[in-house]
C-alpha cells in the first residue's frame, strides 16, 4: 500500500520473487473508466474505487484457492479499502511504502504514466495510516529501492541469506 509513485510495483514484484508468490498488480484490475477519469487529472472517489477493490479481493481469493500466496500492489489508501481487502483473510498483512511529497513528485514528473502528478495531492489526503488493529508495517524510503526491498522482508519475517 501507499499513495501513488512510492514503489508498490517495484517493491512488490521483488518481494513476491523472494516469497516465491505471484506477484498482482493492482494497477491492471482497474474498470477502465477509472483509468480515464485519472488520466484527465480527477482523483478517484470511494465508489470508483469500489468495483476495483472488489476485483483485487477476488484475484487475492482465486490465487488462495488455487493454493498459490500473492503480493499485490494496491495504494489501498483508506482502512475501510483494506478492510475489503482483508476479508476472509484478518491477517493480511501491508507493508506501507512512504515517501515524501517532494520525492515522490519528482519520481512522478519523470515517469510516463497514466496517473498525473497533480493528483499527488489528493493521494495525500485520502491516506489513512495503518492502525494498530492492523497488521502491517510502515516502510519509509530512504537509501533506495534495494533497502527497501531488504526492510520489506525483514518486516515479513523472511530471512535474508
Ligand atoms: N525506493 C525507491 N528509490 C528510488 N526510486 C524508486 C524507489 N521505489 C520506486 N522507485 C521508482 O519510482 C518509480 C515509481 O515506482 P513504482 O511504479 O514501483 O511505484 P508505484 O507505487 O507502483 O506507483 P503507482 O501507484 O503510481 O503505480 C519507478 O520509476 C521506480 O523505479
Ligand atoms: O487509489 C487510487 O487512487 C489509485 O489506485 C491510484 O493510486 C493509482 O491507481 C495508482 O497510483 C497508479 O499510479
Amino acid at each position: 500500500m501507499g499513495v501513488s509513485g512510492t514503489g508498490k510495483t517495484t517493491v512488490g514484484k521483488r518481494v513476491a520473487r523472494k516469497l516465491h508468490a505471484s506477484f498482482v498488480e493492482g494497477d491492471t484490475l482497474h474498470p477502465k473508466a477509472n483509468i480515464d477519469k485519472m488520466s484527465a487529472g480527477h482523483p478517484l472517489t470511494d465508489e470508483d474505487r469500489a468495483p476495483w477493490l472488489a476485483a483485487i479481493a477476488a484475484e487475492i481469493r482465486r490465487l488462495d484457492q488455487d493454493g498459490v500466496a500473492s503480493v499485490t500492489a494496491c495504494s489501498a489508501l483508506r482502512v475501510t479499502y483494506r478492510d475489503k481487502l482483508r476479508t476472509g483473510y484478518p491477517e493480511l498483512f501491508f507493508l506501507h511504502l512512504q515517501a515524501d511529497y517532494d520525492t515522490l513528485l519528482a519520481r512522478m514528473t519523470r515517469r510516463k504514466h497514466f496517473m498525473p502528478p497533480s493528483l499527488l495531492h489528493s493521494q495525500f489526503d485520502t491516506l489513512e495510516d495503518l492502525e494498530p488493529r492492523e497488521h502491517g508495517a510502515g516502510i519509509a524510503d530512504v537509501d533506495g529501492i534495494d533497502t527497501v526491498v531488504a526492510a520489506a522482508l525483514t518486516a515479513l519475517g523472511v530471512r535474508r541469506d
